[in-house]
C-alpha cells in the first residue's frame, strides 16, 4: 500500500537502533491543540485547557482501531494495530500526560509496559537537533491500572514493575474498591518497591446488567470519582489507553455528567479489519425523545492527520 504521507512532510526515523522513539515536531504541532499544557512549561501558550481544573484532571481518549472498530482479534490477544509512525505519536501523548490509565483486563492480557520510549528533545534527533546524547524522555506518565477487585497478579515479572525499577518508566498505581479487603503482601511489596501504591478509590457502585434470569451484577465505579481520585492524586492530566470495558463504559450516557469527563479524544484508525471476535469499540445505544434508538456520542472540532498508513482523528466529545 501507497503510503498517504506528504513528500514534503519529513516523518523522520521513527524507530531508532535503542529502542527510543522519534515524533517529529510538524507532526506534534498539528496535535497541540488538542493536549493538556506541556509538563514541563508552567506558563503554556495552548489553545485548550482543562474545563474545571479543581476537580478532574485533564482527560484524554487515545486508543487504536481497527476499521470494524476492534481494539484487539480477540480478548487477551495482544494485537498490534499501529504502524511505526503512529506508535511513535502515542509515546509523544504518553510524554504529554501525568497518568497513562489502562483496565485490568488490558493489564492482563497485554502486560503493557506503559512508559514513554519517546526520545528526550535533548538527544540529538533525525532532525538535528540536540546535545548529541541519546537519551529517554524524562516525561514518564505515571501508569495507572483500574483494577476494582485487585485480580492483576503484578509481580516482579510484570513489565511495568521491571522497567519502573530499571528507571525507563513509574511504578504503577492500582486503583482498588474500598471494600476489597486486603491485596496480598507480596504483591503489595512489588508495587511498593517500584514506587507504586494501592489507592482506594470511592464509591464502588452494583451496577445490573440485563434483567431478569441470568442478570449479572458487576461492580464499578462512576468515572468522576476514578478521575477526582486522579486530580487528588497530584495528577493533572491523563491518557486512558482502554481496553474495551474501559473505553465503552467512559464514552456510555451513563456516566456522562453536567461536566463532560473526557476533554480530548485522538484515535488512531488502521487500514485492517480484525474480523468478528475482536475487543469492541461500541459504546451502549442512546434512547431518543422519540423512544428510537439514537447515537449516545460523536464528536465535534475533527481535524485528521496521516501518519504512515494509518490516519489519527482528534476531536472533542459532542453530546
Ligand atoms: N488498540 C488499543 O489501543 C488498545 C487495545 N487494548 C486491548 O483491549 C483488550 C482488553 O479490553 P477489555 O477486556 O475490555 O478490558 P479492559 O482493559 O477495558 O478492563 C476491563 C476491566 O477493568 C475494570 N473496569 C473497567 N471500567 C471500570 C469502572 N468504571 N469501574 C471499575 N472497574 C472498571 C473491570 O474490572 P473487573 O472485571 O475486575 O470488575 C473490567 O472488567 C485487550 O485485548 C487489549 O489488547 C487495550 C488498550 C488499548
Ligand atoms: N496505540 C496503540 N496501538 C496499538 O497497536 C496497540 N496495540 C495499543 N495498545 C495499547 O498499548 C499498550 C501496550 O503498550 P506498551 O507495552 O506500553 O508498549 C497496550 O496494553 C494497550 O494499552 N496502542
Amino acid at each position: 500500500m501507497t503510503s498517504a504521507v506528504s513528500p514534503t512532510e519529513p516523518q523522520g526515523t521513527p524507530s531508532l537502533s535503542d529502542g527510543l522513539l522519534h515524533f517529529p515536531t510538524s507532526s506534534a504541532l498539528k496535535l497541540e491543540p488538542h493536549l493538556p499544557p506541556p509538563r514541563s512549561s508552567p506558563s503554556p501558550t495552548i489553545t485548550m485547557t482543562n474545563s474545571n481544573p479543581n476537580q478532574k484532571p485533564f482527560v484524554t481518549l487515545t486508543f487504536a482501531t481497527s476499521l470494524d472498530s476492534s481494539l484487539s482479534l480477540a480478548p487477551g490477544v495482544r494485537t498490534t494495530l499501529s504502524g511505526p509512525q503512529s506508535k511513535a505519536m502515542t509515546h509523544f501523548l504518553r510524554s504529554r500526560h501525568a497518568a497513562i490509565l489502562v483496565g485490568v483486563g488490558t493489564a492482563v492480557a497485554d502486560d503493557p509496559g506503559l512508559n514513554c520510549k519517546i526520545l528526550s528533545p535533548l538527544s540529538s534527533s533525525p532532525e538535528g537537533v540536540g546535545n548529541g546524547k541519546r537519551e529517554q524522555h524524562p516525561n514518564q506518565p505515571r501508569p495507572i491500572i483500574l483494577d476494582p477487585s485487585a485480580r492483576w497478579e503484578v509481580s516482579e515479572k510484570s513489565k511495568v514493575v521491571q522497567l519502573a525499577r530499571l528507571k525507563q518508566g513509574l511504578g504503577p498505581f492500582i486503583f482498588t474498591a474500598k471494600e476489597v479487603g486486603e491485596v496480598p503482601e507480596e504483591r503489595r511489596a512489588v508495587v511498593e518497591g517500584v514506587g507504586g501504591k494501592y489507592v482506594r478509590v470511592e464509591g464502588l457502585k452494583l451496577k445490573g446488567e440485563g434483567k431478569g434470569e441470568g442478570a449479572t451484577s458487576r461492580e464499578s465505579f462512576a468515572w468522576a470519582d476514578v478521575l477526582r481520585t486522579i486530580k487528588e492524586e497530584g495528577l493533572d492530566s491523563v491518557m486512558i489507553e482502554g481496553g474495551g470495558s474501559v473505553i465503552n463504559s467512559l464514552l456510555s450516557l451513563e456516566q456522562a455528567g453536567e461536566q463532560e469527563l473526557v476533554d480530548s479524544v485522538i484515535v488512531t484508525i488502521a487500514p485492517t479489519w480484525l474480523g468478528a471476535g475482536g475487543v469492541l469499540v461500541c459504546p451502549p445505544r442512546a434512547v431518543g425523545r422519540d423512544r428510537q434508538p439514537a447515537p449516545p456520542v460523536r464528536l465535534r472540532d475533527v481535524s485528521w492527520q496521516p501518519l504512515g498508513e494509518d490516519v489519527v482523528l482528534c476531536g472533542k466529545i459532542l453530546r
